[in-house]
């Protein structure tokens, strides 16, 4: 058994002898098999190739370049085997490669990998993860801090909590990147956690950058929304205001529209689960998620936050993509209101379950926000059908007049964004006119940039973490020395 006081170099050289010695006394004989019929594939298709090969899906030529180099320097076609490899360090890999760790990871006896005490994993990304040394060590190469939004009425150092992990903020010491690092202990680990992040790639869906196993825990690597998500955002400055929501559900539907074309149903859209950036918002959590083979998914079980859930799923009979669609809507009433659809109804000291009271009643029209607009009530009538048939896709619902007001309705940045614009065009016009080179490039700059603003909330965003005294406080820069 690996003791933990072994130095990180005996554990190097005796890696292979410990490995073995580790799997006979932790696996069943099951995971024994599973282990050594991987090992024999692997060792033939070493053979067949002439060695260890990365499968290039999802890396750019420069990537794939470097794992060549990779592959070279570190001499991994004469690894003893890679199930010990993947299992005991850390390599840079492709979707396949990482898909395949967590499978692996995932079907192990957790007390199998109990000893482990140094990061195993599969990096996807080796601009913002850089690895030293063969290793990438939490605290060392990459720091977690507890995320500190400070919201007002909010204490310091909250780590967003969910039903199973918790997230921290993390940073590279190199690359300097600040990510999300997502915590999920073994034994709540599920491949289809990472699955999803993994394979499908969307502006607005968090990407994955990297999954260890460390402590026992896995750490899931992604983009980081640093203005924390919708949730904290409705419970520190309270409902949002028409725009604000329009521009969160614009970002949402575009992320839905892509993974619905890929069959993919969400499960879970709710105002926890769409995190902000400055310039978009993006989806996270597909530890629900479903890639559907049919028309119809039948549930085994339950999947979704109930007041968010559509009528077809709380039945359990079948659902398909539209379910994401109603809970958008909910999602869209709460950040109206403040609350979930329900709850101002029919409150929760009272009612334990939902359930009935959304199969009965579905859809929630009622608690729309009384100062919706007419457009947006329209919306979230077609979102909130109680036929999924009927109900609008994410498609469709992109195309609505309720998301793409007319420009005269835009809020006052859009309407500030103009002016300038329009402004400034004049102004070079006039200095093109006047010939005068220098002021005309000044301006062409700041123009460019923007331009560059024009169509997001940049400037409102921004504003707005004033307003809320959004900060994340990150670490100070002495701490990496
Ligand atoms: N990439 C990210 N960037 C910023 N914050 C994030 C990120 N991912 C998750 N969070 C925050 O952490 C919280 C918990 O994460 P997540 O929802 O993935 O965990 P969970 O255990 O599956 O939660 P639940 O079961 O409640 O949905 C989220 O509500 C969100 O506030």
């Amino acid at each position: 058994m690996m003791s933990e006081q072994l130095t990180p170099s005996i554990i190097m050289n005796n890696r292979f002898g410990h490995g073995v010695e580790l799997l006979l006394a932790h696996m069943n004989m099951e995971d024994i098999i599973t282990a050594t019929e991987r090992l024999y594939q692997l060792e033939d298709e070493q053979e067949e190739e002439g060695g260890l090969s990365f499968e290039e899906e999802g890396l750019s030529q420069e990537e794939m370049d470097d794992n060549e180099e990779l592959g070279d320097s570190e001499g991994s076609g004469s690894e003893p085997n890679e199930y010990v490899k993947a299992a005991d360090g850390i390599q840079y890999g492709s979707v396949t490669d990482l898909l395949s760790f967590v499978n692996r990871v995932s079907n192990m006896q957790s007390a199998a990998l109990k000893h482990t005490s140094e990061e195993v994993g599969v990096l996807l990304n080796k601009k913002y993860m850089i690895m030293k040394n063969g290793r990438y060590q939490i605290n060392m190469d990459v720091l977690l801090f507890p995320w500190k939004l400070t919201y007002k009425n909010r204490g310091s150092g909250l780590i967003p909590k969910g039903s199973f992990g918790k997230v921290h903020l993390a940073q590279d010491a190199v690359s300097r990147k600040r990510m999300a690092c997502k915590l999920i202990s073994m034994e709540n680990f599920k491949a289809a956690d990472v699955e999803f992040q993994a394979r499908f790639h969307h502006e607005n869906i968090a990407e994955l950058y990297g999954v260890l196993l460390y402590d026992h825990s896995i750490h899931l690597f992604m983009e980081a929304g640093e203005g924390g998500s919708v949730l904290e955002k409705l419970e520190s400055c309270g409902p949002m205001r028409e725009f604000e929501i329009i521009w969160v559900t614009k970002q949402v539907l575009r992320g839905l529209e892509y993974l619905h074309s890929h069959n993919i149903i969400h499960h879970d859209i709710k105002p926890s689960n769409i995190v902000l950036m400055s310039d978009k918002a993006v989806l996270v959590d597909f530890g629900l998620s479903v890639q559907m083979t049919e028309e119809i998914y039948i549930p085994r079980d339950l999947r979704g936050t109930e007041m968010y859930m559509s009528p077809e799923l709380v039945l359990c009979r079948g659902h398909n993509t539209k379910a994401d669609i109603y809970s958008l809507g909910s999602t869209i009433i709460h950040m109206q209101t403040g609350s979930p659809p329900w709850v101002r109804r029919y409150p929760r000291t009272a009612y334990p379950s939902y359930l009935y009271i959304i199969h009965k009643q579905a859809p929630p029209l009622e608690d729309i926000a009384e100062d919706c607009s007419l457009t947006m009530r329209s919306f979230l009538k077609r979102a909130m059908e109680r036929n999924p048939a009927q109900r609008s896709s994410a498609s469709e619902l992109l195309k609505e007049e309720a998301i793409n007001p007319p420009r005269e309705d835009q809020p006052r940045c859009w309407s500030l964004d103009s002016a300038l614009e329009e402004v400034t065009l004049t102004l070079l016009r006039q200095q093109s006119e006047n010939h005068d080179t220098t002021q005309e490039s000044s301006l062409c700059s700041e123009n460019s940039g923007h331009i560059k603003r024009k169509g997001s909330l940049y400037i409102d965003l921004g504003a707005l973490s004033g307003v809320c005294k959004l900060t994340v406080t990150g670490p100070p820069s002495s701490e990496y020395g």
